[in-house]
C-alpha cells in the first residue's frame, strides 16, 4: 500500500507555538500547525517549506525534523513528517487554508479543538524531543497508539531512507 506523505510545521518562540484554524481541506474547524501533501518531484523538506509559505506567508531556511507519525485506518492511511523552526522571515498572513493564525502558550494549547491524537505527541514536539508514533483510527476515534521518544540519530536514519 502506498501511503500519502504529509508535512506538519510548527513555528515556535520561547514557550509559544503558532497554530492556525483550518478553514479548507482535511481537518476543517481544527487548530493545527501548517502543512499538507508532499507533491511529486519535491523533497519532504521542500514540501514543508512550500506549505508554510502557502498557508502563513512565512519563509524558512532551516527546519528541524522532530517526528514521524504513521496513521492507520480511517480517515486515511498516511505518514506525517513533523518539523519545528524558531527562525522565519516575512510577514505573517492568514491564508485560504488557515484563518485565524495565533500564538498559543505551550500550557494553553486548544487540544479540545484539535485532532484527538494531538495531545498524545505535542508534548514531544513542544520540547523538541524526537519521537515516532503510530496512531490507528476507527472512524473519528483512536483505537490504538504507539508513541516513543527516539534517538535523534536513529530518526535521521529512518528519515533519510524515506526521502
Ligand atoms: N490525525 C492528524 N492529526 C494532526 O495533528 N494532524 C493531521 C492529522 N491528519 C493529517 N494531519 C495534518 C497533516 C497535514 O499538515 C494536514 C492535512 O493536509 P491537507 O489535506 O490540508 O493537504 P494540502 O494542504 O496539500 O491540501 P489541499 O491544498 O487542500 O489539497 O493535516
Amino acid at each position: 500500500m502506498k501511503r500519502k506523505v504529509y508535512t506538519l510545521i510548527f513555528v515556535k518562540k520561547h514557550n509559544e507555538v503558532l497554530l492556525g484554524l483550518k478553514v479548507r481541506g482535511f481537518g476543517v474547524g481544527l487548530w493545527n500547525g501548517f502543512g499538507g501533501k508532499v507533491e511529486t518531484g519535491e523533497s519532504i523538506h521542500e514540501g514543508a517549506k512550500r506549505e508554510l509559505k502557502e498557508e502563513s506567508n512565512l519563509n524558512v531556511n532551516s527546519l528541524e525534523h522532530v517526528g514521524i507519525i504513521t496513521y492507520e485506518g480511517d480517515p486515511c492511511q498516511s505518514v506525517v513528517h513533523v518539523f519545528t523552526t524558531y527562525n522565519t522571515a516575512g510577514q505573517l498572513k492568514v491564508s485560504e487554508e488557515m484563518n485565524p493564525i495565533t500564538w498559543y502558550k505551550f500550557n494553553d494549547i486548544p487540544y479540545q479543538k484539535m485532532w484527538p491524537d494531538a495531545k498524545l505527541w505535542y508534548p514531544y514536539m513542544l520540547q523538541d524531543k524526537y519521537f515516532v508514533a503510530v496512531i490507528k483510527y476507527i472512524g473519528a476515534k483512536i483505537s490504538e497508539t504507539f508513541i516513543t521518544p527516539c534517538d535523534a540519530n536513529k530518526i535521521q536514519t529512518v528519515f533519510k531512507s524515506m526521502v
